[in-house]
């Protein structure tokens, strides 16, 4: 009797035996290895964090593969194929399904200004879906400095504007007005000019139209439909959903001069608004003209 004790004791006991000699970096390793799963199971928070985290380390890693393929070619807006084909698969990491309407508007031969909403660093993959061929983004400045990313970007063509100096941000984009003809160059621009998740859209800025009007170019509105079913920053959710992305009919500027400026941003933010109520009524879970 005694002797099957000691017998079934001692896988325990060396397995004790076993544990004391781990060091503390194994001890570390143990407990992060059970720990990690089960904080991302058990708090929403931890794994907002994580999949954010994993996103920016992600581009920033693909970015460094990318900058020496867009280096071969320089600093040219062809580059941005690059970036897209990289940045493409990402929404099936997160399971975030983009669903696309409107692509026949995006069918216009000369040069255009896109204007969409921007609720979050995530419009990056909706952007990416829909991207049209030799279309540059213009973003802040500050990201240019976003290490590899930044570069990244630089070599894409990526337009870098100083939001804190309006009469450097005109030039740049009165520059981008005549490249756009030259070159003949799309150019993406986030007009609310800042990331917005309120559920609405705020003030537009009126640097897009102006870019249009100067270029005399159509300005191709489209909305993403807010993320609020999978992703909330406040409530740090961040679950897998479906994103709708419209591409409206383009917006002619042919004959409008800088007074008609106010207007055409008025109008064009109407019709994006209407679009985004629509979408948000379509909701999964919704009732359709109704409350949730
Ligand atoms: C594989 C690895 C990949 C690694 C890389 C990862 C990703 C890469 C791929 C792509 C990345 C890109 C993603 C980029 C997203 C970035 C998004 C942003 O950064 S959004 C923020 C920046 N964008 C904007 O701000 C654009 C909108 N802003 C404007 O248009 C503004 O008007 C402005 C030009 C910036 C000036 O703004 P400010 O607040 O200073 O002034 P106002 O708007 O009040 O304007 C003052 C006055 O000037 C008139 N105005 C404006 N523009 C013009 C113009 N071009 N010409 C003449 N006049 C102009 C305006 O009308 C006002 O006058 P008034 O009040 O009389 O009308
Ligand atoms: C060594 C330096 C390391 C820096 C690390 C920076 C981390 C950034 C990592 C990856 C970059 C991801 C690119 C995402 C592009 C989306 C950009 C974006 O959405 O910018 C917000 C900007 O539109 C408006 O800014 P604000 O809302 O006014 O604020």
């Amino acid at each position: 009797m005694s002797s099957n004790v000691v017998k079934a004791a001692s896988p325990l006991a060396s397995a004790v035996t076993g544990a004391m000699e781990l060091s503390v970096a194994q001890w570390l390793l143990v407990v992060c290895l059970v720990a990690f799963p089960l904080l991302y199971e058990w708090s929403v928070t931890f794994k907002y964090f994580c999949k954010m985290a994993f996103y920016n380390g992600w581009i920033l890693t693909l970015a460094i593969l990318a900058i020496p393929i867009c280096a071969v070619r320089g600093r040219n807006v062809e580059n941005m194929k690059v970036l897209r084909f990289m940045l493409l698969h990402i929404k099936y990491l997160y399971g975030i399904k983009i669903e696309v309407r409107g692509w026949e508007n995006f069918n216009i031969k000369e040069p255009y200004v896109v204007v969409s909403n921007h609720q979050s660093s995530l419009d990056l993959l909706g952007m990416m879906e829909i991207l049209p061929g030799r279309c540059v983004p213009i973003a802040k400045r500050e990201l240019m400095y976003a290490g590899t990313a930044g570069l990244a970007c630089w070599l894409a063509g990526v337009i870098f504007i100083n939001r804190k100096k309006t009469d450097d941000a005109i030039s740049v984009m009165s520059e981008a007005a005549e490249t756009m003809l030259k070159e003949d160059v799309r150019v993406w621009v986030f007009p609310e000019g800042t990331r917005n998740h309120s559920g609405s859209l705020l003030a537009f800025k009126r640097g897009a139209f102006h870019l249009a009007v100067q270029a005399q170019v159509p300005v191709i509105p489209v909305v993403m439909s807010s993320y609020k079913d999978f992703y909330c920053k406040k409530e740090k959710k961040f679950t897998t959903g479906k994103c709708t992305v419209r591409i409206l009919p383009g917006v002619s500027t042919r004959g409008l001069s800088p007074d008609d400026v106010p207007d055409l941003t008025d109008r064009v933010r109407g019709l994006m608004l209407d679009a985004f109520s629509q979408m948000s009524n379509e909701r999964p879970g919704k009732e359709p003209g109704g409350g949730h």
